[in-house]
């Protein structure tokens, strides 16, 4: 039997080599050390964690595992240059970490509370948090409804948790009046702030607009729908490079 052997400067992509059960490809490589910088490692020790107890668990599916670094651990730490140290970010319905613990790994100097009911992944997540001794995290089990008036979030981000009305009931009341909502959204994310705009009105949002993060690092930015409530100042870098997105041409 022959075994591949990685040229001098080639990475080896086989496990048994790595050591690791999804390893970064080289194409994923710039993007990664931009958004981890020295906290690279500590991202790819979370990776193993989803492609190993993370599957095993049924956090996440199986399939995912080829793409578990471009599709979902990039994707999520693309707003990581929006954040502003010394805030508080509540990510709601984190399942998997997703995107809070990107977050939270490439921004140590930020606190997370993720929020999220099943007790399965939340046990699944105090385990990852533990093993990768992240200071900056606090699970916080339940709905995110039984923590209005009791959380205060400067930020809160969620992804694939529910359509954007759903989704404002289910978050702007953790700002407590001030601060921004970050949620990270597909294709239908202008049609979406259309269908909730009244709702995001009625609960003291204001100037919902889509735009993208992360597009000078990933083949595919990161699309995030943003909402202000109350003062925003000092709440998110205001500097960052962001893109705009095009109108979808098949609707
Ligand atoms: C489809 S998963 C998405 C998980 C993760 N954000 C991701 O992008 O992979 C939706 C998550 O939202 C959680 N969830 C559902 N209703 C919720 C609520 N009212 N408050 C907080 N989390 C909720 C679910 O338990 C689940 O983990």
């Amino acid at each position: 039997m022959s075994t591949a052997v990685p040229q001098p400067g080639e990475a080896s992509q086989d496990p048994a080599a790595t050591g690791s059960s999804a390893p970064l490809q080289d194409a994923d490589r710039l993007a990664a050390e931009t958004l981890f910088g020295d906290r690279l490692p500590v991202a790819e020790a979370y990776v193993e964690h989803l492609a190993t107890s993370g599957i095993e668990r049924g956090l996440i599916g199986p399939r995912e595992v080829p793409r578990l670094w471009e599709r979902h651990v990039l994707n999520c730490a693309a707003p990581a240059p929006l954040l502003v140290d010394g805030t508080t970010v509540a990510d709601v319905g984190s399942g998997a970490g997703l995107p809070g613990l990107c977050l939270a790994i490439a921004r140590p100097g930020v606190e997370f509370l993720l929020i999220e009911p099943l007790e399965r992944r939340c046990v699944w997540l105090q385990e990852v948090i533990d093993d990768l001794a992240l200071e900056n995290v606090t699970i916080l089990r339940g709905r995110s409804e039984q923590f209005f008036g009791k959380v205060t979030a400067d930020v809160v981000t969620a992804r694939a948790v529910s359509a954007m009305t759903n989704l404002a009931g289910m978050t702007l009341p953790l700002l407590s009046g001030n601060g921004v909502l970050l949620a990270l959204k597909g294709r239908s994310a202008a049609e979406e702030i259309a269908k909730a705009a009244k709702k995001i009105s009625s609960l003291g949002g204001r100037d919902p607009r889509v735009f993208t993060v992360g597009d000078d690092v990933l083949a595919e930015p990161t699309t995030l729908v943003r909402v202000d409530v109350g003062s925003v100042e000092g709440v998110l870098r205001e500097d960052v490079h962001t893109g705009s997105v095009e109108a979808d041409p098949t609707r």
